[in-house]
């Protein structure tokens, strides 16, 4: 069922991809960031969108679903042709060209992804004993937004990771937003390589954005104020 927000008629038309996984709290982070909003579960309802949000959820769900209501395929061809998304953690999974360790189904076919994005992904990346924690953020890219409190001199971002991936490799079109710095004590680790290397979880690359996190859970509105500035042509 599609739903229409009654916002003013110049707000840009967002759908949520709402297959599966965390599409409501997207819906509530996009319309208080000024966007009109709308489900959406096949290819046709992708035309009179202005942009798309692939949630969170699991990226293997989602991709399977997506193949078998036919939305995989246009939705490709869709952000070839520059049509802004954003994807929060399973989304970034499946924006990115590559995934290290693609999750095989019962036939061992590997998941796919949409791609578009030219980073490599590492699912669950920072381990299973700490797999959901919540830290800050210097995130690059937000100056401009109107929520920006004018006397902030860093632009910190409090993320939320759940069973998190984080980007292994980014290609020289991708401008990288965020990053876990190295010694991060909440993302702590199983995942020794965390205490000793700085993780990319988010970025940007023409119209498409990712993060590993989910700003939608905390009533962060910034990254989807960005979001919505880069649908505008404005950021
Ligand atoms: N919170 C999330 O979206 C988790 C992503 C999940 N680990 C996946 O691989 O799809």
């Amino acid at each position: 069922m599609t739903e229409i927000t009654p916002q003013d008629a110049a707000s840009p038309l967002v759908g949520v991809l709402a297959l599966q996984g965390g599409v409501r709290e997207h819906v509530h982070a996009l319309e208080a960031a000024g966007a009109r909003t709308t489900l959406v579960r096949r290819a046709a309802e992708l035309d009179a969108l202005d942009g798309l949000v692939l949630p969170g959820g699991e990226s293997t769900t989602i991709d399977k679903l997506m193949r078998l209501y036919g939305i995989a395929e246009p939705l490709r061809a869709k952000i070839a042709e520059g049509f802004p998304v954003y994807g929060s953690c399973a989304g970034m999974i499946l924006l990115a060209e590559r995934i290290t360790d693609p999750a095989l189904d019962a036939a061992g076919e590997p998941q796919q992804t949409l791609g578009g994005l030219d980073i490599v992904v590492r699912r669950n990346a920072f381990g299973r004993q700490r797999e959901s924690f919540e830290t800050s953020l210097p995130f690059t890219g937000l100056q401009s937004l109107p929520s920006r409190d004018p006397a902030a001199h860093t632009e910190n971002v409090h993320a939320v990771f759940i069973r998190a991936p984080w980007v292994e490799k980014v290609g020289s079109s991708v401008q990288v937003l965020a990053q876990v710095p190295a010694g991060d004590a909440a993302a702590g680790a199983e995942s020794g390589a965390a205490d000793s290397v700085a993780r990319i979880v988010a970025v940007r690359s023409g119209k498409l954005l990712a993060t590993s996190f989910h700003p939608e859970v905390t009533g962060e509105r910034r990254i989807h104020e960005l979001f919505i500035q880069m649908i505008r042509g404005d950021a």
